[in-house]
Order: structure tokens, then sequence, then C-alpha cells
């Protein structure tokens, strides 16, 4: 059986004070979601600590939204694995479209954060997918099996989640198709050597159409933006049907 994995990105939102109020509001809600489903929170770096405290005992779990791949060193700006982990980061969002977009990262670059994320015990969530441009010139299968080829050399595929993103989708409400979401995500399955690994959609994930993504057999759950900075939106989605 596969696990299905409910993330929240909140990318570059919410300060410390605004943390502490979604989740005075988010976690009574949890009370009522299947004890099976994993619930991740990927709030920006300075909320972690904060928010690691708060969840002591709950059974919401901690993501970051990247990590360098190396120890320590002389890395303005970065976050090493052993940062994160000290403070009960357990999973960490790598590859990121807007990552690889707006800051350079690429495959390769992707690769080295995900080994050091698996060589210090947290979970890799790999983001993968295509630009509309490339959907239109039909490259969607050729781009993503480009990305998994590069990105996954030398993975632990026994601990990694991947999400397919595709970046028409992402904060523009123009949802993929359920069903061609299971199809793609098919597709990445049919190119892992482990049939375990939680593959997730991601883009324009809503209250209203996340039971209709999660009655698909391939696909293992969501990685929600924007849908997740809102405590009842988040919670609506995590216990969906
Ligand atoms: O990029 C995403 C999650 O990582 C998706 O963002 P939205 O849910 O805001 O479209």
């Amino acid at each position: 059986m596969r696990k299905i994995v409910i993330a929240g990105n909140w990318k570059m939102f919410k300060t410390q004070a605004e943390s502490a109020e979604f989740l005075s509001g988010f976690l009574p809600h949890l009370e009522e979601t299947p004890s099976q489903r994993e619930v991740i929170l990927c709030p920006p770096f300075t909320d972690l600590s904060l928010i690691s405290k708060s969840l002591h005992g709950s059974r919401v779990n901690l993501g970051a939204q990247n990590v360098h791949w190396e120890e320590n060193g002389a890395y303005t700006g970065e976050i090493a694995a052993p940062m994160l982990l000290e403070i009960g980061v357990r999973y960490v969002i790598i590859g990121h479209s807007e990552r690889r977009q707006f800051f350079g990262e690429t495959d390769a670059t992707v690769n080295l954060r995900l080994k050091a994320a698996q060589k210090y015990g947290l979970v890799p969530i790999l983001c993968v997918g295509e630009t509309k441009q490339q959907r239109d010139a039909g490259e969607t299968e050729s781009i993503i099996s480009t990305q998994l080829k590069k990105d996954l050399v030398d993975i632990d595929q026994a601990n990694l989640i991947i999400a397919y993103e595709p970046i028409w989708a992402i904060g523009t409400g123009d949802t993929c198709e359920s069903k061609e979401a299971n199809r793609v995500i098919g597709l990445i399955r049919s190119q892992l050597t482990n049939p375990l690994v939680p593959i997730q959609y991601g883009g324009s994930v809503k209250p209203n159409n996340i039971d209709e993504i999660m009655e698909q057999p391939e696909i293992d759950g969501a990685l929600v933006g924007g849908a997740s900075l809102e405590p009842d939106s988040f919670a609506r989605i995590v216990n969906y049907q």
C-alpha cells in the first residue's frame, strides 16, 4: 500500500505571528483526519523553529522548502540539512519549479540536494513538471522523463516522495484535469524502480477539487500552495472524503 501524503507549501508567505494564528485554527481540524494520512507543513525557514515547538505531540510533520548539499560552509543565504534536523524538520521540497525558474536550479543541483537530504535522513519531495509551451508542443512526457533520469541518479527511492506539478497549473486556478494528472503520474511511476514511492499532484489544488483528484488511482496526495495558507481551506483538503 502506498502512503497518502498531503503537504502545504507556504512559499514566501507568513510571519511567525501569522503562522501561530494559522495553527490555532488548523490543528483542531486534525481530529477528523484518518490516521494513516501523512500531513506536512512546509513554511518559510524563519517559521520552522516556532512551528516545530507548536507541533510537538501533534500528528503534523514539518518540511522545509529547500536544502543545500554541503554540511556547512561559505554559502551565504543557504541552509544545511543538520540545521533543519536539529529543529525537527523531516521533509524537504526540492526542485520546485519556482526554484528552477527564478533561482537557477538545475537537474544537477537538484540531484545534489536530493542526495544531501537523504544522507542526513530528510525525506525529499522532488517536484517535476512541464511548462505550458512544452505541453502544447507535445513534450510533457519527454521533459518529465529527462527530469527524472537526471534528478534521480543514485537516489534511494525507498525514502522519496515525488510531486507532479504542471507549471501552467501553479497559482493559476487552471487545475490539470484529474484524469490527465492521473495519466502523467502513471507515466512517472512507470519510470521508477520502487512502486511504493508516493506521487502527489500539485497545481491549483482547492477544497472544491481535492475529492476528484484523490479519487484517481495513481494519485497519492497533494502538494498545495495557495489553499494551504488558510486553516479551514487546508483542513478541508487534508480531510477530503
Ligand atoms: O506550487 C504549488 C505547490 O508547491 C502549487 O501552488 P498552488 O496550489 O498555489 O497552485
